[in-house]
C-alpha cells in the first residue's frame, strides 16, 4: 500500500487532508474480502492492519462476463448527460464518470437526503493486478448467478473507499471492542404515482405499488420463487403499526430488500443474483440472528420492533421519499421529455395509437429544452432513490447518549441503543436507460394486467400480499 505525493482531482478526496493518495497494489489485495455485491458493483471489507482503512469498505466496478477492454463503453459523459449534469459541477465534460458519480452524490443526493446520512466516500488508486487477484480471491463467496454474468472490471484504475455503515462505533473507540448489528433495506418505491401521464389502460399504477406490480413479472420470469409479502408503502407509511408490518414481512420474504449483519458479518438475507435461493438458505441461520440475543440481550421478537422505532424516529425515510417524488410525471410522461433532449423521433409517441394521449403528449413535446431537462433531471434523480438502500446500525447504550448518534429506547426489553442511518448505493443513472425504464414499466403494467385478468379480475393487493401462486395462460 503507498501513499502517492500527487494531489488527487478536486484536492478534497486525500487520505488524511494531507493531499496524498493511497495506492492498492497486487500484495494488498490478500487484505480485502469479499462482503458483499449488486448489479454494479462488488464490495469488499478491510482485514488487514491498518488502523485507518479498519472499518472501511471498498466498492470496485464489475463489467458484463468477458467484456473486454476494446468494448468499454466511455469514461465520459455523453454529450446529452452533459448537458442535463452540467450544473453539478465545473467542467463536467473532462470529468471521468467516476469522478462525476462522486459529486452526483456530494452534490445532488446529499442536500436532498441530509449529508448526516450520506458518505461519498474517498477515491482510491488501484493496480490491475490489485483488481485480478481480488476478482480470483473472492470467486467461491460470490453467488453462481453473479459470478456467470459478471466479473471485476479490471480495466478500472480507481475505487470507492466508503466507512464499512454495518457498523457504528464511536469515534474515539476502537471497533474491535464493541458489539454492534444493522439492518439494509432497500425500500424501493414508497408512493403511488398520480401523473396525468400515465395511460387509460394503465389506471391501475394508480392504486397497486409497483414495487407489487414488478413482483408478478419477476415471479412469471423466474427471478424469484415466491411473492414478497413486504409493501414499501408501510414502511414509508410514518405510523409504526404499518412500519412494523412491513418489516415483519421483510422478515419473511427479503428477497434483495433485507439483511441483517451482526458484527459486519452477514447474518440473514440473501446475497441476490438469482432465484431467491440464497435468501431462502439465510432462514436456517436463524441461530445466527439468535446471536443477538446472546451479545446484544435483546430479545428476537423486540427486534422488528427495534427496527421500527428507528425508522419512526429518523427523518431519513421522510427525506427520501420526498426525493422520489422528484418523479412527478412517471416515466409515461419523462419519456418524451427525454426525446425531446436526444432530439429523435418519439418511440413513445409512435407506438401510441389513442388520441386523447398523443394530445396530451404533444404539449410535452412543446417544452423547451430547458423544462424537458429538468423533467428528465428530476427523474433520475428520483430513480436513484427508488433504487437505494440504507443501513441502520445499532449498538446497545447505558442511556440517552450524546449527540454522534440517536438513540431510541425499546420498551419491551426496557434498552438504549444508539442507531446510525446512512444510504448506500446512491449511483447516477445512465440517462441512456430512459427507454429501458419505459420498456420495463410496460412490461410490468402489461403482465400486471393479464395477472388480473386471468387471475382476479379486479385489483386485489391483499390477495397479492399473501405469497399466492400465480398461474398463467399458455
Ligand atoms: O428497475 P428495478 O426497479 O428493477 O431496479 C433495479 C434493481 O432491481 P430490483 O428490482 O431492485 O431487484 C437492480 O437490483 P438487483 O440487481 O436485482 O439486485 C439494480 O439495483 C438496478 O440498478 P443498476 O442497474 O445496478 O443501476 C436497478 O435498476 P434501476 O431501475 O434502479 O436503474
Ligand atoms: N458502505 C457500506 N458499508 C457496508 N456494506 C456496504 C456498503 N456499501 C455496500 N455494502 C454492501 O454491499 C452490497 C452491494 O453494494 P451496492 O448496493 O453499492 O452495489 P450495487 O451493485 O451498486 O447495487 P445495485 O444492484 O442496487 O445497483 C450492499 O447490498 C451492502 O450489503
Ligand atoms: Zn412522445
Amino acid at each position: 500500500m503507498l501513499e502517492n505525493e500527487n494531489p488527487d482531482e478536486n484536492g478534497s478526496q486525500s487520505r488524511h487532508g494531507r493531499g496524498m493518495e493511497l495506492i492498492l497494489s497486487a500484495e494488498d489485495s490478500k487484505d480485502w474480502v469479499y462482503k458483499g455485491e449488486g448489479a454494479a458493483n462488488i464490495v469488499l471489507s478491510y482485514i488487514g492492519s491498518s488502523d485507518y482503512l479498519l472499518g472501511k469498505v471498498l466498492r470496485i466496478h464489475k463489467v458484463p462476463r468477458g467484456r473486454t477492454k476494446s468494448t468499454n463503453v466511455s469514461s465520459f459523459l455523453s454529450r446529452h448527460e452533459i448537458l442535463l449534469w452540467r450544473d453539478i459541477g465545473e467542467n463536467v465534460e473532462s470529468i471521468s464518470k467516476e469522478v462525476i458519480g462522486q459529486l452526483f452524490i456530494m452534490n445532488v443526493m446529499s442536500p436532498l437526503l441530509d449529508p448526516k446520512h450520506v458518505d461519498g466516500g474517498i477515491r482510491v488508486i488501484v493496480s490491475k493486478e490489485f483488481l485480478e487477484r481480488v476478482g480470483k480471491n473472492i470467486l467461491g463467496q460470490r453467488p453462481g448467478q453473479r459470478v456467470d454474468v459478471s466479473e471485476v472490471d479490471v480495466f478500472c484504475d480507481s475505487a470507492l473507499l466508503i466507512n464499512d455503515h454495518s457498523l457504528i462505533s464511536r469515534k474515539s473507540g476502537t471497533l474491535k471492542e464493541e458489539v454492534c448489528f444493522a439492518v439494509e433495506i432497500k425500500p424501493k418505491c414508497g408512493y403511488l404515482p398520480n401523473s396525468e401521464f400515465i395511460a387509460k389502460k394503465n389506471y391501475f399504477k394508480k392504486n397497486v405499488p409497483r414495487f407489487e406490480m414488478h413482483q408478478i413479472l419477476k415471479l412469471h420470469q423466474g427471478e424469484i420463487s415466491q411473492l414478497s409479502r413486504y409493501n414499501p408503502l408501510d414502511l414509508f407509511s410514518g405510523k409504526k403499526e404499518r412500519i412494523h408490518q412491513a418489516i415483519s414481512a421483510l422478515f419473511s420474504t427479503p428477497q434483495n430488500n433485507f439483511r441483517v449483519f451482526l458484527n459486519g458479518s452477514r447474518i440473514f438475507g440473501g446475497l441476490g443474483g438469482g432465484v431467491d435461493k440464497a435468501a431462502v438458505c439465510c432462514h436456517d441461520r436463524n441461530g445466527e440472528i439468535e446471536d443477538l440475543k446472546k451479545v446484544c440481550w435483546l430479545p428476537l421478537d423486540s427486534f422488528p420492533e427495534l427496527i421500527t422505532e428507528a425508522i419512526f424516529s429518523s427523518a431519513a425515510l421522510g427525506r427520501l421519499l420526498a426525493s422520489q417524488k422528484l418523479d412527478h410525471y412517471d416515466i409515461e410522461g419523462a419519456i418524451h421529455a427525454y426525446y425531446n433532449i436526444v432530439y429523435e423521433p418519439c418511440l413513445a409517441c409512435k407506438t401510441c395509437s389513442d388520441p386523447d394521449s398523443l394530445l396530451r403528449y404533444s404539449f410535452l413535446h412543446d417544452l423547451s429544452l430547458e423544462e424537458s431537462l429538468k423533467i428528465v433531471r428530476d427523474y433520475l434523480i428520483a430513480a436513484t432513490a427508488k433504487d437505494c438502500s440504507l443501513m441502520i446500525s445499532f449498538r446497545p447504550a447505558e442511556d440517552m447518549g450524546d449527540d454522534e448518534f440517536n438513540s431510541v429506547f425499546l420498551e419491551s426489553s426496557n434498552q438504549y441503543f444508539d442507531y446510525k442511518v446512512n444510504f448506500i448505493d446512491l449511483d447516477m443513472k445512465p440517462l441512456q436507460k430512459m427507454d429501458y425504464y419505459y420498456e420495463l414499466d410496460q412490461k410490468i403494467a402489461t403482465v400486471y394486467a393479464k395477472y388480473m385478468q386471468n387471475e382476479v379480475g379486479y385489483c386485489n393487493s391483499a390477495n397479492l400480499s399473501e405469497g399466492n401462486e400465480v398461474q398463467w395462460e399458455q
